[in-house]
């Protein structure tokens, strides 16, 4: 560890396209993470999320809101969302003071849906490199919607989106595929097992896929290239969400405790088989269903808004 683990604040970076579910899983995750223990704060990042369904302990739209932003800078919603960010960078202080009392917390940033905030625009990678000088060792969480695995060429795009956002953002990372408990709806336009999806397997089958298509066949050589791209970097696979359901979020706990390092140092169930098995890669018992108790386990409390 870099430095002393009570210097090391702990979190995740939850990120995502509009809609994919962020805040929702921002509570579900507080929610349960909470109900095992750890101390916990959600941090609204986005100041066009005026509709929180979690008490936020740090609310940027505090310090501007994207109506400010298009209000006085002339900007359009787009505009005014990249705008704010910069000004949040400008005020770095006043973000970092506010964290600095909940420092002994594990931090859950919910951050906007803006895709270029996460494939090329610097605002959030400055923003992260000035948590990881404060301390702050980071996860991102990159939600996309399961329902784009139902069309060959919309999961080509998630895959580059995966792809882009995790060699921008230079984080440990984790891809979830979200809103599973809905995916049956889609289960007839799903050509191939869920495991193709979440595991990104061979990816001529793709390709394939996206031949039958009388549009995206013109494309073939381009999506030939893009899926190779892809499978260059072999760095693309998705773990499956459902912020409804307590296992899932468990699985996902798991990955990102591994992930971000917490699970070595500060870990609530820190044991010497689960740090042999996180060495080896292997899941344990442990990790499949935690230390909750049967009755958590059971509970859904049906609203995770
Ligand atoms: N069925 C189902 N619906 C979900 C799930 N997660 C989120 N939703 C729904 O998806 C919609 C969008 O969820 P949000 O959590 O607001 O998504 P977001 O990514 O924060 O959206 P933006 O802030 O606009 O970027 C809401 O209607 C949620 O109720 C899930 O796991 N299952």
């Amino acid at each position: 560890m870099a430095s002393s683990s009570k210097s090391t604040t702990f979190g995740q970076l939850v990120i995502g396209p509009p809609g994919s579910g962020k805040t929702t899983y921002s509570k579900a995750m507080s929610t349960f993470l909470e109900s095992i223990g750890r101390k916990v704060i959600v941090v609204n990042v986005d100041p066009a999320n005026d509709d929180l369904c979690y008490k936020a302990a740090i609310d940027v739209s505090e310090l501007i809101t994207v109506q400010d932003a298009m209000l006085h800078m002339h900007l359009g919603p787009n505009g005014g969302l990249v705008y704010s960010m910069e000004y949040l960078l400008q005020n770095i202080d006043w973000f970092l003071q506010k964290l600095a009392k909940y420092r002994d917390h594990y931090v859950i940033f919910d951050f906007p849906g803006q895709v270029e905030l996460y494939t090329h625009h610097e605002s959030i990678r400055n923003l992260i490199s000035h948590l990881e000088s404060a301390g702050f060792r980071l996860c991102a969480v990159h939600l996309v919607d399961s329902h784009y695995c139902s069309d060959p060429g919309k999961f080509i795009s998630t895959l580059l989106l995966s792809l882009t956002a995790m060699l921008h953002l230079g984080l440990p990372h984790v891809n979830l595929l979200s809103k599973m408990d809905v995916m049956h709806q889609y289960k007839d336009r799903l050509l191939f097992g869920i495991d193709f999806y979440t595991d990104v397997l061979d990816l001529q089958y793709l390709l394939e896929a996206l031949d039958e298509d009388p549009f995206s066949k013109k494309y073939r050589k381009l999506n030939a290239a893009l899926v190779s791209l892809v499978e260059d970097f072999s760095l693309v696979t998705f773990l499956p969400l459902n912020s409804k359901d307590q296992k899932s979020l468990l699985k996902v706990r798991s990955a990102v405790d591994k992930a971000s390092g917490w699970v070595y140092g500060q870990g609530e169930e820190r044991s010497v088989q689960q740090l042999l098995a996180c060495a080896v890669g292997a899941e344990t018992e442990q990790e499949r269903i935690g230390d909750l108790k049967d009755s958590l386990m059971d509970t859904d409390d049906g609203d995770n808004r």
